[in-house]
């Protein structure tokens, strides 16, 4: 058996980074060795410097380690540095670890957009991981050092929409009119300082600043296909795809539900039987490539009426699974339904594992 790689995860002690520290926990490929924050919780025991807000226990193996700063010299043995880092601070540091040949697996929204960074939903489009592969075997090939680059994770939001979307555009062709209404968990708004009680309890509050752009515009890279040279994704515009999302605060611990509306340019659309049929039938490549963490059943369609709902159905598969229900006709698009996804794995942490778990069955790390 191989030796486990190195992993490090900065921004350890924030809300997705505490979801990173449990999901690597006994992890086969990866050890955790590396914990950064900010300078506030620098020099102190992970267990003395983390809020530990998780209903799983802290895991033994982190609560000693000691947190760093997050400078890439003390991550260098690192195949991978996951990042959960604050946006405010992610740009700078996550660019010097990329500079520094490492490879990056980033939460952060700031290189979603930039056109050689792959922003990948790893059971959607892992096939924008080539962006950096091609890299990464040209490296190999002039027998240069590995390149560092920068993955990035989608928007949570952004993460459970489009789960279902793959399927249904791979069987039916393009989606031509997309709307969603979230109800989103509070982890989903972090730790530092994150949601105040008095905010949200017996209360919804109707605006998550900048996450119905993200989930608009992140939407359409993410269902763009590769370029034929495997160098940019081209971009679905919006005469080939309309998304429309209002985005909303709710007394959820975790787990984010959306409820979206679509029409698909051929018509007439399938029939509601194919629709569920697709959404059912679909395995992601990551549970073909073997990938520890990858959900054996992609997508979960629940018949029943009143599911699914975040406290019974977020942990499907670990929370790497998506699940949908209540889909039916709709009378002004085609049909309707409601998609719930763990915020903070499918949506985050989880994401970055699987990624990692794709890049390195893939040999680019
Ligand atoms: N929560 C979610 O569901 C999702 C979040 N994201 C994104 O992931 C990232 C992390 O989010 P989240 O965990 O919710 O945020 P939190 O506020 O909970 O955590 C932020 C982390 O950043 C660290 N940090 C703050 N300032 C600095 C600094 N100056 N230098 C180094 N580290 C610093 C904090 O360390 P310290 O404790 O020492 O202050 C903490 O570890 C964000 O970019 C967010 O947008 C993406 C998808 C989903
Ligand atoms: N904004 C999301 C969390 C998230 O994914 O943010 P970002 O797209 O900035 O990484 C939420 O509040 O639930």
């Amino acid at each position: 058996m191989c030796a486990k790689k190195i992993v490090g995860v900065l921004g350890a002690t924030g809300s997705v980074g505490q979801r990173f520290i449990l999901l690597l926990a006994d992890h086969p490929d990866f050890e955790l060795k590396v914990l950064g924050a900010s300078p506030r919780s620098a020099g102190k025991k992970y267990v003395d410097a983390v809020n530990w807000k998780q209903t799983d226990l802290l895991p033994e193996f982190a609560k000693d380690i000691v947190v760093t700063e997050c400078k890439a010299e003390a991550f260098k043995d690192c195949a991978v540095v996951f990042s959960g880092l604050d946006a405010d601070f992610a740009g700078s540091i996550e660019k010097e670890f990329k500079e520094a040949g490492l490879a990056v697996v980033s939460n952060a929204k700031n290189y979603r957009r930039e056109a050689d960074v792959p922003l990948v939903v790893p059971i959607v489009n892992p096939e924008h991981l080539e962006l950096v592969g091609q890299k990464v075997e040209l490296a190999k090939k002039s027998g240069a050092a590995r390149p560092g680059f920068i993955v990035c994770i989608s928007n949570c939001s952004t993460a459970g929409l489009v789960a279902p979307l793959k399927p249904l555009v791979d069987s039916f062709g393009p989606i031509d009119l997309l709307t969603t209404t979230t109800l989103q968990a509070i982890s989903g708004a972090g730790f530092s300082p994150g949601v105040s009680g008095i905010d949200v309890l017996d209360n919804i509050v109707p605006y998550i600043g900048g996450e119905e752009d993200k989930m608009e515009w992140e939407t359409k890279k993410i269902l763009g296909a590769l370029s034929k040279d495997k160098s940019a994704v081209d971009i679905l515009s919006d005469e080939e795809m309309k998304v429309s999302a209002q985005c909303n605060r709710v007394a959820v611990s975790d787990g984010h539900t959306e409820c979206i509306s679509l029409r698909f340019k051929n018509q007439p659309p399938p029939s509601l039987e194919q629709v569920k049929q697709s959404l059912r039938e679909y395995v992601c490549d990551a549970f073909k490539l073997g990938c520890h963490s990858a959900p054996k059943q992609t997508i979960h369609v629940l018949e029943q009426n009143d599911r699914p709902q975040p406290r019974l159905d977020r942990n499907r598969d670990n929370g790497y699974g998506v699940s949908v229900g209540r889909v039916r006709e709709d009378p002004v698009l085609d049909y309707k339904m409601v998609v719930l996804s763990h915020n903070t794995v499918i949506g985050a942490a989880g994401a970055g594992i699987l990624i990692a778990e794709i890049l390195l069955a893939k040999n680019y790390i």
